[in-house]
């Protein structure tokens, strides 16, 4: 017969043990069946501060639901097709949208060379979303990023329902990568902001803020090349079968997790490609910036560190024309359908 062990019965204890799970909180994510979404799912069924999980896709939401509603936490999960209302069904009574729906990139494609095929998809769910959950915190996964934040951003204006405060791009994984390649030099974890967008020379990390980190300027640019063409790296990897998952999911796993544990009053930094004035004098109205979670979502973005380097100057610089046209294409994209 089979024995518990310690470490076993910890597990099983861990899994019911979260009184926070009954009432927490209440997840949608849309794009649920595919290779970010079924990872990402799965993690947030495995957190704690995850009460209620919403799964919709076009295709097979239902089927990981019920697969992933067997794992031992409190946590309820329901999957939701197309058919009958499946998607304003499964964004009802949400605090938070996670969206990973859209198409991935295949070796020799840019991120923007999605955005045929992803506008008009982040355009119907926006919409889905501002209708029936515009209170809910958006955190938009698929790329390209840079429009796609923007053109949802401009759906809800169109509404009138956008609060800045509650719609994130997540560049969560640039964060990730940047802090574990740092690791990788100095055996340290830690956080590294970075700012900017999430498309290679937009993305800025600040390894400034790395105080062990030290490295000719030679070997400081290849970490800064890696860091922004990190997703390249992946789909080089992966020829042809599609781009980041399962780093993906834990960076979107992380993100949703810091929104929820600052909505219940923890003070949380996090980076995120929001709506952000900060460059708004050179046309840039969407920036990646370093910020302070609350209750309500965004309470701050918090000014850049005094102490960043001439070179993250200029590389701010040279991603804000980069930024404002990404940005006018997805808002262009609504005015036009
Ligand atoms: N922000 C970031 O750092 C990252 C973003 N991505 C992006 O995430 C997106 C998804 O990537 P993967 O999961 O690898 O792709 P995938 O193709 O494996 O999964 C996408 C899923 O979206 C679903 N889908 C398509 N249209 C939909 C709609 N209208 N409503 C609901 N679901 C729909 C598909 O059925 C599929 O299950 C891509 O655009 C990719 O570029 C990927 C990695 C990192
Ligand atoms: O590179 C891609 O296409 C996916 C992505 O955004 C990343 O891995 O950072």
């Amino acid at each position: 017969m089979f024995k518990f062990t310690t470490a076993s019965k910890n597990l099983l204890v861990r899994s019911f043990s979260s009184s926070v799970s009954a009432q927490g909180a209440k997840v949608a994510v849309l794009g649920a069946a595919g290779g970010i979404g079924q990872p990402l799912s799965m993690l947030l069924k495995l957190n704690p501060l995850v009460g209620d999980l919403n799964l919709y896709d076009i295709a097979n939401a239902p089927g990981v639901a019920s697969d992933l509603s067997h794992i031992n936490t409190s946590s309820t999960v329901r999957g939701f097709s197309t058919e009958e209302q499946g998607l304003s069904k499964a964004l009802e009574g949400r605090d938070v949208v996670v969206i990973p729906a859209g198409v991935p990139r295949k070796p020799g494609m840019t991120r923007d060379d999605l955005f045929g095929m992803n506008a008009k998809i982040a355009m119907d769910l926006s919409i889905a979303c501002a209708e029936v959950c515009p209170k809910a915190s958006i955190l938009i996964i698929s790329n390209p990023v840079n429009s796609l934040l923007p053109l949802a951003a401009q759906v809800f204006k169109n509404k009138g329902v956008f609060d800045p405060k509650k719609m994130i791009g997540i560049t969560t994984l640039d964060l990730v990568r940047a802090s574990r390649f740092a690791f990788e030099k100095t055996g340290k974890v830690q956080f590294i902001p970075v700012i900017g967008g999430h498309a290679g020379t937009t993305i800025v990390p600040l390894y400034s803020q790395c105080s062990s980190l030290k490295l000719s300027p030679e070997d400081l640019a290849a970490l800064v090349h890696r860091t922004q063409f990190g997703g390249d790296e992946v789909v080089q990897a992966k020829a042809g079968k599609g781009s980041a998952t399962l780093s993906m999911a834990y960076a979107g796993a992380r993100l949703v997790d810091s929104v929820v544990r600052a909505s219940q009053g923890e003070d949380v930094v996090e980076c995120g490609f929001v709506a952000n004035d900060t460059y708004a004098s050179e046309g840039v109205d969407y920036f990646a910036g370093i910020l302070r979670l609350g209750k309500e979502g965004v309470s701050e973005i918090l000014p850049l560190p005094e102490n960043i380097t001439q070179l993250e100057k200029d590389a701010i610089k040279a991603a804000l024309p980069q930024l404002a046209s990404a940005a006018k294409k997805g808002i262009d994209f609504v005015t036009n359908n």
